[in-house]
């Protein structure tokens, strides 16, 4: 829990009363040698003695902490058979039933008759008793402990009110006797004896414009807090300063960027955007010309762009990319667009071949399972010059490829590649502009989290004339009906996918799942229909004819693992069946709902579970409730937790919370983030003596990400 390392010298803890080298040395062994780190051991929880009631006043249904000892312990049977552990607490003025229904056996170990519990929970009446059911509790005094805890008074535990903090405690920590009440008192102690002990870092026009603790009384509040408003603000202060730093860290690297990345500006905006835009066949959405401006507008700014453009599924991302491409043709220079799949690298292949040949660009493919006569027609020619845009996959990035003028570079899926990776593909040239691309929305908060030193630019809005998907949460006995509605949309002329969870391509037995369902659809199922397979074990090539077939029209029902996940762009795909969807994450399901509903016609994603429980209901009933990216994101980092919806890599920063969450503060992270760029406009290399207290604590917690010598 420890949270904040200061850098000043650390004072022993034998300078702390009651701390003998025997508690020391335990202490110290579990990372608490000195009075700093007490300062920074957080309680992991509180209990609000100051909605203290005795059991005599209790009402049914309000949420409370009671105080009392337990006068019987027993473990029962309910009329079921299950087991079932009771306690019967008294306090002088009534009693109240304890019952836990689940982990009978585990509570019965741990509370005895003549306990001291602290519990908290809400109050049912039962035959006129009071009842609470699975209450958290705490044990205030052990009815095997000796006459009280040394050194802690009756009146230290009950008579001040309050709010109490509970502290982690662990099992070397017990055994020394030094429980929770225990470390209270002795960190109490440590601040009492060495108060203002922690240099504030904080300018005081900061903590008087946000109206932040000073950190020494932040520290007290946090461990003693004499009111419930204390303590917000207290725990307001430190998630303050985490978000702060971090987005001051994403500050300094923002401005160093556009400080020392000149790039080459595109000034022209000539024959190839303007016919671009007359080729379409369709209007853009507001959103897209939008995109386009931001793009543009970075294009030419002179320095380095670094922008992610964000778009819910079937946004019409790959055609703000194409305008973006078109500029840089216009402007002399090549670009290269980088996706993480074959699948994905020929579709866009496609489809910017489609848009961008006509005017008179040569667009080469460039995947690891080419030809080697093929691939060295399109090194020669993005060396030479002679073609103006790569489209493929991180096969791009090889040493061999080389190109005469490249200026500007798009990831598609950009999470999905690392950061070697994308430097890589950057290092193929001079600071060429990046836009970085992302599928899977990101909520707001945990954007800024992540990529606080980007640009980030949102479609937030699809292609007009689309309807919204219908989706349908079955069991896996009504697949009977779902073929039925195949059936028929196939019979007016349009396609389906049925979709089986594969975690891993090697998993053999997912795979058998989907051959052996293709088969039965072939033979028994729908037999009158053209039906394909496709799965990650196949070669690339006969992946694509799938593909194509399927494109073409060729195929009706597209049987495959998610491998079809991303990308994938067959407007008239109408039905989407995702087999075991208790299976899939949220942002999975999303992403292969999002390949239907890319055209005109009414498409209907059907949803199969075979079982249904805990956080796979919830994903599941989401995506029945809502086809909105930005909203399932957000549940899905809820359920999940922010580090698991970014990944692994993405989610360095956000991870190094302890205090802030960013799918609650948000509030915090708008004002921490407008503050760290506000002070880093005004000082970018934080020389003002005024900001010394943040440059030091800057340099000795994000040193390492970046340090300020960088800015130069
Ligand atoms: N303004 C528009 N009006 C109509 N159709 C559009 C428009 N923009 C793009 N499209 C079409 O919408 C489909 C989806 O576009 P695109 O593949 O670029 O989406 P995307 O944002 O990359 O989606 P995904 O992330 O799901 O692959 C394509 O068939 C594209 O041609």
């Amino acid at each position: 829990m420890s949270m904040l390392r200061m850098n000043s010298d650390s004072t022993p803890l034998t300078f702390v009363k009651g701390v003998g080298p025997e508690k020391a040395r335990v202490l110290e062994a579990e990372g608490l040698g000195s009075v700093r780190d007490l300062y920074e051991y957080f309680p992991r929880r509180y209990l609000d003695r100051s909605r203290l009631k005795s059991i005599g006043s209790l009402a049914e249904g309000e949420l409370v902490t009671v105080v009392g000892t337990v006068s019987r312990a027993e473990k029962e049977r309910s009329s079921s058979g299950k087991a079932l552990f009771r306690v019967w607490l008294s306090d002088g003025t009534g009693n109240l039933v304890l019952t836990w229904f689940r982990g009978a056996v585990y509570f019965s170990k741990m509370v005895r008759p003549g306990d001291l519990l602290a519990v908290h929970g809400k109050v049912g009446f039962f035959c006129g008793h009071a009842q609470m059911q699975h209450p958290d509790f705490d044990r205030l005094q052990d009815a095997s402990a000796e006459s009280g805890a040394k050194g802690v008074s009756d009146a230290d535990l009950f008579h001040t009110g309050g709010i109490i903090p509970l502290y982690p405690v662990t099992d070397a920590m017990k055994k020394a006797g030094l429980d929770s009440r225990r470390l209270r008192a002795i960190i109490l102690r440590a601040m009492e004896s060495h108060p203002a002990f922690i240099d504030e870092h904080l300018p005081d026009s900061i903590i008087a414009s946000h109206g932040l603790l000073e950190i020494n009384l932040a520290y007290r509040q946090i461990h003693c807090p004499v009111s419930s408003e204390m303590l917000e603000r207290a725990v307001h202060r430190f998630k303050w300063n985490e978000l702060f730093y971090a987005q001051l860290f994403f500050a300094l690297r923002y401005h160093a960027q556009k400080k020392n990345n000149a790039a080459v500006r595109f000034e022209r905006s000539g024959d190839k955007t303007a016919l671009l835009y007359s080729l379409l066949p369709f209007s853009m959405t507001d959103a897209q010309k939008q995109a386009v401006r931001e793009i543009y507008r970075d294009l030419r700014s002179g320095s380095q762009m670094n922008r992610l453009l964000q778009g819910d599924v079937g946004s019409g991302k790959t055609l703000v990319a194409m305008f973006s491409m078109a500029l840089a043709v216009d402007n002399g220079l090549q670009a290269a667009i980088m996706a993480p799949t074959e699948i994905l690298a020929f579709q866009h292949w496609l489809g910017i071949r489609k848009y961008c040949e006509p005017l008179g660009l040569r667009v080469g493919l460039l995947t690891g399972s080419q030809k080697k006569k093929e691939r060295d027609v399109i090194l020669s020619g993005l060396e030479d010059g002679s073609y103006d845009l790569a489209v493929g996959t991180h096969a791009m990035i090889e040493e061999r490829v080389r190109f005469k003028r490249l200026g500007l570079i798009i990831i598609d899926e950009q999470h999905r590649f690392g950061v070697l990776q994308r430097k890589a593909l950057q290092d193929k040239s001079v600071n060429p502009h990046v836009l970085l691309m992302t599928a899977t929305p990101i909520p707001r908060t945990l954007c800024m989290g992540a990529f606080g030193d980007l640009d980030v630019t949102l479609i937030d809005e699809l292609p007009g004339g689309r309807k919204a998907i219908v989706t349908r949460l079955c069991h896996e006995n009504s697949k009977p009906r779902v073929l039925e509605l195949i059936r028929k949309e196939v019979a007016a002329g349009r396609q389906a996918y049925i979709v089986y969870p594969l975690v891993d391509e090697s998993e053999k037995i997912d795979l058998k799942a989907a051959t052996d369902s293709y088969l039965q659809l072939q033979k028994d199922l729908l037999p009158e229909l053209r039906i394909g397979l496709v799965h990650g074990r196949m070669k690339p090539a006969e992946k694509e004819l799938i593909m194509d077939r399927f494109r073409q029209g060729d195929v009706d029902v597209l049987v495959g693992t998610t491998v079809i996940e991303v990308g994938v762009d067959v407007p008239n795909a109408t039905v989407m069946v995702i087999e075991h969807a208790e299976r899939f994450g949220l942002a999975q399901l999303h992403q292969l709902r999002g390949r239907v509903g890319r055209g005109p016609e009414q498409s209907y994603c059907y949803l199969l579970y075979s079982r249904l429980g805990g956080d796979a209901a919830e994903r599941l009933r989401a995506m029945e409730a809502s086809t909105d990216g930005f909203r399932l994101s957000e549940i899905d980092a809820r359920i999940r937790g922010t580090g698991n919806v970014l990944g692994k890599e993405q989610s360095g920063m956000v991870s190094g919370f302890s205090m802030a969450d960013l799918n609650r503060d948000s509030e915090i992270l708008d004002v921490a983030r407008d503050a760290a760029f506000r002070l880093v406009d005004d000082d970018p290399q934080l020389r003002n003596p005024l900001h010394r207290g943040i440059r030091n604590y800057y340099t000795t917690h994000y040193h390492e990400k970046f340090s300020l010598a960088d800015i130069g």
